[in-house]
């Protein structure tokens, strides 16, 4: 390997620098003798060294700041890191503590990190771009903040997360640290505390209009595929109805996708196929309630009945197993307040505005929330769901934890241990009378890793609804019969790496069976997603 740096700028660059684990020959030939105290450490070493420094932060966000710093200093290492523990680190890169370090981004900042396109720089995002050092960046994960997780509007602290989700595109999907930008579209804020906030460093502006946000929007996506040809961009946390409409946009015009919405759905669907083996109910058979009608509500329903459709129904037959349920309650045919896209669902049905009502009228086998209201699905919601199903399937998939419509204690509890529970924030196992469950993560962290490495290693130029349902598939399919018997419908997160892994080769085929690459078709699928995945090892320098 050879590197552009030498002596002290060496060591400040996270990309090459190895820190105590430079050899005393590196240190004789690169400048470094002195600079370092004599020892000399191992990977292994320092990734011990580590673990005891994040054991002395007391808090999950003196952790988070603590991997950061990580990231920013030695990248091999923090990668190393990362692998070493994923069901420890995850609740710390990722959601729940993300979500906390996006509330006080402005206050916690150490280095910035990634690409700020603000929109007062309209006419100017390829120029933005270039500045970028590195010219074959494969992805991009952008937000303009506008919905991060479930905590709402947090203009350019929304940073947070393009740089997460990136991290876990390496961490458990394989994909080089250095193809990843994280971009933050900053085109203010309506959140009254922010803008009240010395320590924020986002514009100080009102949102735009929708016109202007697309226009703004439409100049990025067009940037993006001159300066960075190869890119596949991940949008990210936007508020719903701009990630529909900007994804219907762009779809079939760039290589891109809507996590929240697709990936999302995939995960969905990959925990009701897992549940469908414990519940012994097939997916067509399926009847889903969702508490909230956004991108993510709207998503799951989308995917699902394609699979639906692909089990043998129809899609009108697909559609009427759906109901949604809003803030404004049962989403039906005579209601007039709804978008084009939840109409498909509005089917005839009495009014309702409580929940419960709904499931006992609609007697559905699963209930998702993707509501972002902590403790929604409450004790009348669980009974009523144990009451109509031997194995209620509860999904409470708000983020972060303080948004989960229930926690997995609840759900065990108030079914009596019969529940078939996912969450998208991480719960730990239950103890109900003489049995542990082992609560699942339904968390889109299943799905865009192995996107991204399918797209990545077969060069793939579009995004696709069935590449995520082979995702999904592929997800599914690793859940072993130990697994499902404590209740755990996806597989563990100590696994994700390998989990993530199949399913790329899975996702890949498609790619290749739909001609979405123009690179030909290897013998080996696995042994293509093998060869290109990230191993954080040091290597040697001449
Ligand atoms: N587990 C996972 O992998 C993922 C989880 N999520 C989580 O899902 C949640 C929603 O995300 P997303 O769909 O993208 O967000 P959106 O803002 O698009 O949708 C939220 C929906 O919930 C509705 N809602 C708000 N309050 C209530 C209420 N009291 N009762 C019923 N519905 C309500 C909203 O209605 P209105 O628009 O009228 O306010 C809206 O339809 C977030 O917490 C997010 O973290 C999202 C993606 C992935
Ligand atoms: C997980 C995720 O993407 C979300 O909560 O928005
Ligand atoms: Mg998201």
């Amino acid at each position: 390997m050879t590197i552009p740096l030498r002596g002290a700028p060496l060591l400040r660059d996270p990309r090459f620098n190895k820190g105590t684990a430079f050899t005393l020959e590196e240190r004789e030939s690169l400048g470094l003798l002195g600079l370092l105290p004599e020892g000399v450490d191992t990977l292994e070493n320092q990734v011990r060294r580590a673990f005891t420094q994040l054991a002395e932060k007391n808090s999950n966000l003196g952790k988070y700041i603590y991997l950061s710093s990580l990231q920013d200093n030695n990248e091999t290492l923090f990668y190393k890191v990362l692998r070493s523990a994923p069901a420890e680190l995850l609740p710390l890169v990722y959601t729940p503590t993300v979500g906390e370090a996006c509330e006080r981004y402005g206050h916690i900042m150490r280095r910035a990190r990634g690409l700020y396109v603000p929109i007062t720089r309209k006419g100017h995002v390829r120029e933005l771009l270039r500045n970028w050092p590195v010219t074959d960046v494969r992805f991009i994960v952008v937000t303009n903040g506008n919905r991060i997780l479930g905590l709402g509007d947090l203009g350019a602290n929304g940073m947070a997360i393009p740089i997460g989700k990136l991290a876990l595109y390496t961490a458990c999907g394989g994909v080089p640290p250095e193809l990843a930008l994280p971009v933050l579209i900053d085109c203010g804020t309506d959140n009254a505390k922010l803008l009240n906030d010395p320590l924020y460093l986002g514009l100080r502006r009102p949102r735009p209009s929708a016109e202007e946000l697309d226009e703004f929007v439409e100049e990025f996506v067009e940037a993006v595929k001159e300066v960075f040809p190869r890119c596949c961009i991940q949008f990210e946390d936007w508020a719903g109805i701009d990630a529909m409409r900007l994804l219907e946009r762009y779809r079939d015009r760039a290589c891109c996708f809507n996590d929240d919405i697709q990936g999302t759905a995939a995960v969905a669907l990959a925990g009701l196929m897992g549940a469908t083996r414990i519940t012994g109910t097939p997916l067509a058979q399926q009847r889903v309630l969702f508490l909230g009608a956004g991108s993510a509500g709207l998503g799951i329903a989308g995917l699902l009945t394609q699979a639906m459709v692909l089990d043998g129904l129809s899609l009108d037959q697909a559609r009427s197993q759906i109901a949604f349920f809003d803030v404004h309650g049962l989403i039906e045919s005579t209601r007039t307040d709804l978008h084009a896209f939840q109409k498909p669902y509005a089917h005839a049905h009495a009014p309702t505005t409580d929940f419960v009502e709904a499931i006992e009228a609609i007697r559905p086998t699963a209930i998702v929330g993707v509501s972002t209201v902590a403790r929604a699905f409450d004790r009348r919601v669980i009974e009523a769901m144990a009451k109509v199903n031997a194995r209620p399937i509860i999904f409470p998939y708000s983020n972060p934890t303080s948004r989960s419509e229930c926690t997995a204690e609840e759900a065990y509890q108030w079914s009596q241990g019969r529940a078939v529970f996912a969450s998208g924030s991480p719960f730990p196992p239950v103890r109900y009378e003489d049995k542990t469950f082992v609560p699942g993560q339904g968390n889109n962290v299943y799905i865009f890793p192995a996107i991204g490495m399918a797209v990545y290693a077969t060069q793939a130029t579009r995004v696709t609804d069935e590449m995520f349902i082979a995702a999904a598939r592929g997800v599914a399919e690793q859940v072993t019969q130990a697994e499902l018997d404590v209740g755990l419908i996806y597989p563990p997160q100590s696994v994700l790496l390998q989990t993530e892994l199949f399913a790329a080769t899975r996702v890949a085929e498609i790619i290749y069976d739909r001609g979405l690459t123009r690179m030909p078709r290897p013998d080996d699928l696995e042994g293509l997603i093998r060869a290109h995945a990230y191993v954080p090892e040091y290597r040697s320098i001449p």
